[in-house]
């Protein structure tokens, strides 16, 4: 899309084809406004992050109780003026039925190469949808339902191991989940250094080599080396990715004004 202002964003023409529930939305951000975030991301005080045992975040907006409940913070002040990316999302009308009709959550990943997230639900604290930023490198993002059959091992429900759909987020660009998506699947990305194409021809779409699935948004990329290593196959090396997801959390309380930030 054009990263200007819209004041009304037509998702449906960014639907992936036979998923209700997922936009890839390319070109959210400009080049400038990525570099900006990212310098903002790499100026947050050190003592803020959170260190995962595989990734670190920042939690922009406050933080979840165990019950579901945001213990609100201020955001970052650069979240909520430059670029106004809240006022973009909110023209897609994803948050027009969301408790706080925008976002109040957003949840920053950094991902070095090699470094993902396991298949995981969102979860019942938010409104089910999500939208998700990508900056600094493309991954691919899978989604997961799970298998019929009652119990895996560990008494949980067991994941079907071949996603439902992959696409290919590009820097910049924006995707959207929601519906069954949000309410019903998993998602994941995979700790892997690189990525690897097989090219399409006229019978098949592009794939990635190892697992053989397609990259169902192929035909939304715009970013030449994508579009080029989809019609000739290749190897796209990830490199450090920070992804933020903005979300409404229902319930919130507010930090008392004395207690330290
Ligand atoms: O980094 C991403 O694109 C996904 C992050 C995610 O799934 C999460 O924060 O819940
Ligand atoms: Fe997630």
């Amino acid at each position: 899309m054009d990263a200007t202002n819209p004041s009304s964003i037509d998702l449906s023409s960014y639907r992936i084809p036979g998923h209700d529930g997922c936009y890839y939305l390319p070109n959210f951000l400009t080049e400038d406004e990525e570099e900006y975030l990212i310098r903002k991301i790499k100026e947050y005080p050190q003592q803020r992050w959170k260190q995962l045992a595989n990734r670190r975040l920042q939690l922009w907006g406050g933080e979840l109780t165990s019950k579901n409940v945001l213990v609100a913070q201020p955001m970052p002040p650069w979240v909520e003026t430059y670029p106004d990316i809240i006022d973009r999302l909110k023209a897609t009308g994803i948050f027009t039925d969301s408790p706080h009709g925008k976002p109040n959550h957003i949840i920053m990943n950094e991902y070095l190469p090699g470094q993902g997230i396991m298949p995981h639900e969102d979860g019942p604290a938010y409104f089910p949808v999500v939208a998700t930023i990508s900056l600094g490198s493309h991954c691919v993002f899978h989604y997961y339902q799970y298998k019929n059959d009652d119990e895996g091992e560990a008494g949980g429900r067991s994941i079907d191991p071949a996603p439902v759909l992959s696409i290919l987020l590009e820097p910049r660009s924006v995707v959207i989940s929601e519906h069954a998506l949000y309410s019903s699947h998993l998602h994941a990305i995979r700790e892997i250094e690189e990525d690897t194409i097989t090219a399409g021809n006229a019978a098949t779409p592009p794939m990635l080599t190892d697992l053989g699935v397609p990259i169902a948004n192929t035909d939304r990329l715009t970013g030449p080396v994508y579009c080029r290593v989809m019609s000739e196959g290749g190897v796209l090396k990830r490199a450090t990715r920070y992804s933020l997801t903005y979300r409404d959390v229902a319930k919130v309380a507010q930090l008392k004004a004395f207690m330290k930030r």
